[in-house]
């Protein structure tokens, strides 16, 4: 499938999916967000394929829903067609996907980053949750995922107000894993994907999915799910491996099985 508002290419196991909207700071419109989903489920679906980035340009990872295309939308439409519920199709992908964000990532570009497990920040990031200069609020999670990541105080200033939070704030907050130079941004997120993918397949699929259970249970289930799970790991090849690696000093070699 070729696509024309992202663009594709792999670096060993690392799909990179690059916003590719730059008359439009990477706005993300339909037609974006629909070949977004079908590459990352594609790149879910390949066996060669052991992490995702996503990124931007370097003025903007991306500022938001189309505003132009959105604006004529009415209250039956946005309902009937359920607009956002595609852009979830992030959040279903289970291999890690990282966001190298470099320049505005604001509104939905905001939200999109905060879908994936890490966000890897240039040192000229800036993140905000603008809706509310629009007459509307965040609709593709950021209330909730922004809350979660820096707190109510925080959320409820960004969300409120619509200001702006550099990389620094951001990395502070908690929102941001790590910041590096602008230049160096692509090169630190495939650095990172390549060290995850020379990891168990199993293990950080089931990492990933641990971590994500902590934002939607109590601790006490989440616990358990992480109990259950850890046990579960004892089953994989992957665990033979790795431990017995380490016993004869060796570095391992995962078979993802
Ligand atoms: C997903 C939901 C439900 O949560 C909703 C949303 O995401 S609503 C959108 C939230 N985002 C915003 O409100 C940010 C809008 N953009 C800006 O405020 C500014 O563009 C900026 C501060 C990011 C950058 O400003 P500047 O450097 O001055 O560049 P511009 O001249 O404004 O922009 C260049 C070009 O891009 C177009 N653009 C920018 N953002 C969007 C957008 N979100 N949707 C559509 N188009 C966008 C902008 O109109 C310019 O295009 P031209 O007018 O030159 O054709």
């Amino acid at each position: 499938m070729a696509f024309e508002m992202i663009l594709t290419e792999t670096h060993g196991r690392t799909a990179l999916i690059r916003l590719n909207r730059p008359q439009a700071l990477n706005a993300l419109c339909d037609g974006l967000m629909a070949e977004m989903a079908e590459a990352l489920a594609g790149f879910d679906r390949d066996d060669n394929i052991a992490a995702i980035v996503i990124t931007g340009s370097e003025k903007a990872f991306a500022a938001g829903a189309d505003i132009k295309e959105m604006k004529d939308r009415t209250f039956p439409g946005v309902l009937a067609e359920d607009f956002i519920g595609k852009w979830e199709a992030v959040t279903t992908i289970r291999k890690p996907v990282i966001a190298a964000v470099s320049g505005f990532a604001l509104g939905g570009g905001c939200e999109l980053a905060m879908m994936c497990d890490m966000i890897i920040a240039s040192d000229t990031a800036k993140f905000g949750q603008p809706e509310i200069n629009l007459g509307i609020i965040p609709g593709a999670g950021g209330t909730q995922r922004l809350t979660r990541a820096v707190g109510k105080s925080k959320a409820m200033d960004l969300v409120l107000t619509g200001r702006m939070m550099d990389a620094q704030e951001a990395e502070r907050a908690g929102l941001v894993a790590r910041i590096v130079p602008a230049a160096d941004l692509l090169a630190e997120a495939l650095k990172v994907a390549e060290k995850i993918g020379q990891l168990s397949g199993p293990s950080v699929a089931t990492a990933k999915q641990a971590v994500n259970v902590a934002f939607e249970t109590t601790l006490r289930e989440g616990v358990r799910f992480e109990r259950g799970v850890f046990y579960a790991l004892f089953a994989t090849e992957d665990q033979k491996e790795g431990m017995g690696a380490f016993a004869e000093k060796r570095k391992p070699a995962f078979r993802n099985r």
